[in-house]
């Protein structure tokens, strides 16, 4: 190969490499392969668990023609996610997990199936304007490998090794990338009175813990804190944020509409794990204080707050949810004040 041309390719994989954001990485990946085989187009697909059936997101996205990109429902407001089944070839890519090469008319696609660790599904769906040879294919593969082992490192470091939930390090930035957007269009709204907050912060903490350990074993508390993150798991939406702080004690970033619909979905998880068989140990309860995420919050604030709503639960007998608006303030006499405005949530 010229050195001319190795040179731009390690450019490409240096750019793969670089950064920690995942959006900038998604959308390095398809500006990279667009450049790299001078593609017509680049679109990268995630599978997306649906009530009913399986949807496509759009990771990312780069054309040639520079036209504007579809809307992604990653970033954007409105989700305009097609259904997997509409895509009968990125059902059968996903399905055989093998590269696929076809003709589209006015072209060729190179269609490379990727899984991450965390068993997230997505392709890689490169349009070219003439046919693919099979350089263009193992490019388009090698390219989707190295941005795999990126977003593996990426997860390791950011996950809890026990339950693969996130970890408390990653809490920060997670908090503010995924409260960003309300909190802007709550300031757009100059704070409605009736709009309540679009996020939620809650703690979760395993109730007599302790006791389980001493009585099971730590092996057997292990199998507990695992099921408890699989009962996170199915009892908030894919796109809510799960952490293990560390011990016991779990938390939810959860979005919703308002203060019924989130009061509800502590309240199922609760119920949840009321329910649950745990095997060997029976029944465990969990104490949930949560809090609403005001405009401007800092995630210290925001946990300190659902910290004390859950210092409560436990207080007032555990195997409760208790919300730091409703119940907390009003006790400690405290306002209902945003940090930056003046309105009542509740
Ligand atoms: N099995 C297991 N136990 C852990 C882990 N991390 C912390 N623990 C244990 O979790 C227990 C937490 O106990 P405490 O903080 O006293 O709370 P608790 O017994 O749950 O009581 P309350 O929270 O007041 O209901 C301690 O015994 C820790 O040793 C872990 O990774 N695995």
């Amino acid at each position: 190969m010229p050195h001319a041309a190795m040179l731009d390719h390690l450019e490409h994989v240096a750019r793969l490499t670089h950064g920690r954001d995942r959006d900038v990485l998604d959308a390095t990946l398809a500006d990279v392969v667009l450049a790299t085989l001078q593609a017509r187009a680049v679109v990268l697909w995630e599978v997306l668990p649906g009530d009913e059936g399986e949807l496509l997101d759009v990771r990312a996205h780069a054309r040639a023609d520079a036209l504007p990109a579809p809307m992604s429902a990653a970033g954007g407001s409105a989700p305009a996610w097609p259904r997997l089944s509409e895509r009968p070839e990125l059902v059968q890519v996903l399905h055989a997990e093998v590269t696929t090469v076809i003709g589209d008319g006015r072209g060729t696609r190179i269609l490379v199936p990727l899984r991450t660790e965390t068993q997230r599904r997505l392709v890689l769906d490169v349009a070219l304007a003439g046919p693919a040879d099979a350089q263009a294919r193992r490019v388009a593969e090698g390219m989707g490998r190295i941005y795999v082992n990126v977003i593996n490192l990426l997860d390791a470091s950011e996950r809890d090794t026990l339950t693969g939930l996130l970890n408390r390090k990653s809490f920060d930035d997670t908090f503010y990338k995924a409260t960003r957007s309300s909190h802007e269009a709550a300031a757009e709204a100059q704070r409605r009175v009736d709009s309540g907050a679009h996020h939620w912060l809650g703690v979760i903490d395993v109730d007599h813990f302790k006791s389980v350990n001493d009585r099971f074993g730590h092996l057997i508390g292990d199998e507990v804190l695992l099921l408890m993150a699989r009962l996170l798991r199915s009892t908030f939406r894919h796109d809510d944020r799960l952490y293990r702080f560390g011990g016991e004690e779990f938390v939810a970033l959860v979005r919703a509409d308002d203060a019924v619909a989130a009061a509800a979905a502590f309240e199922r998880l609760r119920t949840a794990v009321e329910g649950h068989s745990f095997p060997q140990v029976g029944r465990v309860t969990v104490s949930i204080g949560y809090t609403a995420v005001r405009p401007f919050d800092t995630p210290a604030d925001a946990f300190e707050r659902a910290d004390r709503a859950v210092y409560q639960a436990k207080a007032q007998g555990r195997n409760r949810v208790v919300c730091f608006e409703s119940d907390v303030a009003p006790q400690a006499g405290q306002p209902l004040q945003h940090a930056g405005g003046d309105v009542d949530l509740f």
